[in-house]
């Protein structure tokens, strides 16, 4: 046997670090920037454990472009490198000094902010540059400024120079199928996505401000006269929200800072959680509800996920349970990579932690505020629904946790959890079978009629209206099976709840097939089913019904998540009550023609009660009334 070593050909290695690295040419900025926020950081951390002894200066960054040149430089003056550290950290390409610098320092103030892993970040240069230059003078007293000079070949050369200033700069020759990036718009938008919330100063371009006159000088009302001055424009925020401690913000910082995150959204969220884990894993981060109305799919990908202040994504699905992807906010974790690949974040075990943590605390948060304040919770209920309800569906831990706080609302305006509810209704609703059935409608105005009828029997009818409603119910019936959802308007209230005493018919079977014909013709057969029922002289005379099984597989289908039963046609009972005066007296009329149009204006208004009665049905209707009045 022989044993050897795979040789790995830098000439061969460095186009796919180049090409293929990131997906996304525009990352190489947020890698240099980011490695330059390393460097002013480690200064920080050799000053404070008093290895650094010179002063520390302003730390910043600065993003300079120059078009002429065709050059985009970015600066920083923290620790620098020797031609040694060049060579070391530089010239071995997956060593990273980051690392390294963490082993050593571990445990110090500051140590754990170092953003790079892998070594590899400072090459996505080449992504987008024909040449980088590195000109950098090391924090060691006495040190020769070098610079170092590469087009990718992969051959450098590294040769002394006149630096003055302590620290670094990496100058970028913009390759020709990049000069997007000589374009002061595109490097500011960058930098707005990735460096937002850095913690150290980045500086882009100027801006004006007006400020005092200093000279003192008054306008025509008194007041001080305002000049513009042009200053740096600092491009971020070092010390965003989620890095204070929850004590330290009000309600108004938090709106503020959600502002501060998305600038064109004007609603105010709902409410707030502020995550802050040491153990087992490092995460920090503040989520906020936002209102959640029909429309589900527009309000995605706002959680936006950092590494250490550094933006990695906003598109989260995959990485944060679905339903957490309704939720705004941000998530900062150091121990999420800062990516190479997407499929590689998704696989990460600490991400997935991450989100099931996250899971815990949302359900959590929602819990405490409905042991509470049950009023306010309820108030707010109408905007949280529809992000519980997924929750519930999509995600058994979450589900358990909010059995204890779903609520449901009675058209008649309370609220109740399943348990509350079940008891509430126990009495009148349970059928012969001991299931309770609980009645619901998604349109109060649209079922109106059935709703009432309800009500008069003592029932009650739950409004469920969101966009999820069929698919939740049928969750909350496979959990629960003591209870069973119909809609009213599914069946005939007897039917919906079947007790044991059934009102006898005033029609014997014989008359009713003799009249059943009759009904058969007045509308559509194929989608209508013609069905005899003894109840109540009170009920209406006909009513259209939908069986709740059928329609809430389509409605289901509809959303998706169902898919496996086809199409299904439109189907419709026609339910015609025999103990109704109006039809029980059918039989004895004798002239067809008026028969006939009695039962056809009886079924028209079941179907306009419905708003079934459209264009030209609905023309004969009006037409026939008229001559009838
Ligand atoms: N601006 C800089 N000032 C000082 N040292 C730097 C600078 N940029 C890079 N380095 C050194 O070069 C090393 C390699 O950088 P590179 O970006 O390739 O990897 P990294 O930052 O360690 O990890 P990552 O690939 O996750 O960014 C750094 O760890 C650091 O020691």
């Amino acid at each position: 046997m022989k044993k050897g070593q795979i040789n790995v050909q830098t000439e061969n290695i460095f186009p796919i670090i180049k090409k293929f690295l990131y997906s996304d040419h525009e990352i190489f900025l947020r890698e240099l920037v980011s490695n330059a926020v390393d460097a002013t950081q480690k200064l920080r951390v050799l000053s404070s454990s008093g290895e650094f002894k010179g002063e520390l200066g302003d730390l910043k960054v600065e993003v300079i472009l120059d078009k002429d040149a065709r050059t985009l430089t970015i600066r920083d003056n923290g620790v620098g490198m020797t031609a040694d550290e060049i060579d070391k950290y530089i010239n071995q390409i997956a060593f990273s000094g980051a690392e390294e610098f963490v082993q050593q320092y571990k445990g110090k103030e500051g140590a754990e902010q170092i953003i790079g892993h892998f070594g590899l970040g400072f090459y996505s240069a080449f992504m987008v540059a024909e040449r980088v230059q590195i000109q950098t003078l090391s924090r060691h007293e006495g040190s020769q400024s070098v610079q170092w000079e590469s087009n990718g070949n992969p051959e450098f050369t590294i040769e002394e120079i006149e630096k003055k200033d302590r620290g670094t700069d990496i100058v970028l020759y913009i390759a020709e199928d990049s000069l997007e990036f000589l374009e002061e718009s595109r490097i500011r938008g960058i930098l707005d996505k990735y460096c937002k919330f850095l913690p150290i100063p980045v500086v882009f371009g100027k801006e004006t401000i007006k400020q005092d006159d200093p000279s003192g000088e008054k306008d025509e009302e008194g007041n001080p006269k305002k000049i513009d001055v042009e200053q740096e424009r600092q491009i971020n925020n070092t010390a965003p929200a989620w890095t204070k401690s929850p004590s330290e913000l009000t309600d108004e910082d938090y709106k503020s800072f959600y502002h501060e995150l998305y600038p064109m959204t004007f609603e105010e969220p709902l409410f707030h959680i502020h995550l802050n884990v040491d153990y087992p894993f490092n995460l920090t981060g503040i989520l906020f509800f936002p209102k959640i109305k029909e429309n589900v799919e527009v309000q995605r990908n706002k959680i936006q996920l950092y590494s250490n202040q550094v933006f990695i994504t906003d598109s989260v699905e995959n990485i944060v349970p679905d339903f957490l992807t309704l939720l705004h906010g941000v998530i900062d974790s150091p121990d999420i990579p800062l990516n190479v690949s997407r499929s590689y974040l998704q696989a990460d075990s600490n991400v997935k932690k991450i989100s099931a943590h996250i899971t815990k605390k949302v359900a959590d948060k929602l819990r405490e505020m409905f042991n509470k304040d049950r009023k306010d919770f309820e108030s707010k209920w109408n905007d949280l629904k529809v992000f519980v309800e997924y929750g519930i569906l999509s995600e058994d831990k979450f589900a358990e946790k909010a059995e204890k706080f779903v609520l449901l609302n009675s058209t008649e305006g309370g609220f109740y959890t399943v348990e509350e509810y079940k008891e509430k209704i126990k009495a009148s609703q349970t059928d012969k079978n001991d299931k309770v059935v609980i009645l619901y409608t998604n349109d109060k105005d649209g079922q109106y009629s059935f709703v009432k009828s309800a009500k008069e029997r003592g029932y009650d009818v739950l409004e469920m209206n969101s966009p999820l409603t069929p698919h939740f119910i049928s969750k909350l019936e496979q959990t629960d099976t003591d209870i069973s959802f119909a809609r009213v308007d599914s069946d005939s209230l007897d039917r919906l709840i079947q007790k044991e005493e059934e009102l006898p018919s005033k029609l014997t079977k014989e008359q009713e097939e003799a009249i059943k014909p009759v009904f058969e013709e007045a509308v559509d057969k194929v989608k209508f089913t013609v069905q005899f029922q003894s109840m109540s002289e009170k009920d209406a005379p006909i009513i259209i019904t939908q069986p709740e099984f059928i329609r809430r597989m389509m409605e289901q289908q509809k959303l998706g998540g169902a898919g496996f039963m086809g199409a299904f046609p439109e189907s419709y009972n026609l339910v015609v009550n025999s103990n109704h005066p109006k039809i029980s007296s059918l039989v004895e009329v004798e002239d067809e023609a008026v028969k006939k149009n009695t039962v056809k204006q009886l079924a028209d208004l079941a179907l306009l009660s419905q708003g079934m009665l459209k264009g030209e049905a609905l023309d004969k209707f009006i037409e026939r009334s008229i001559e009838l009045v």
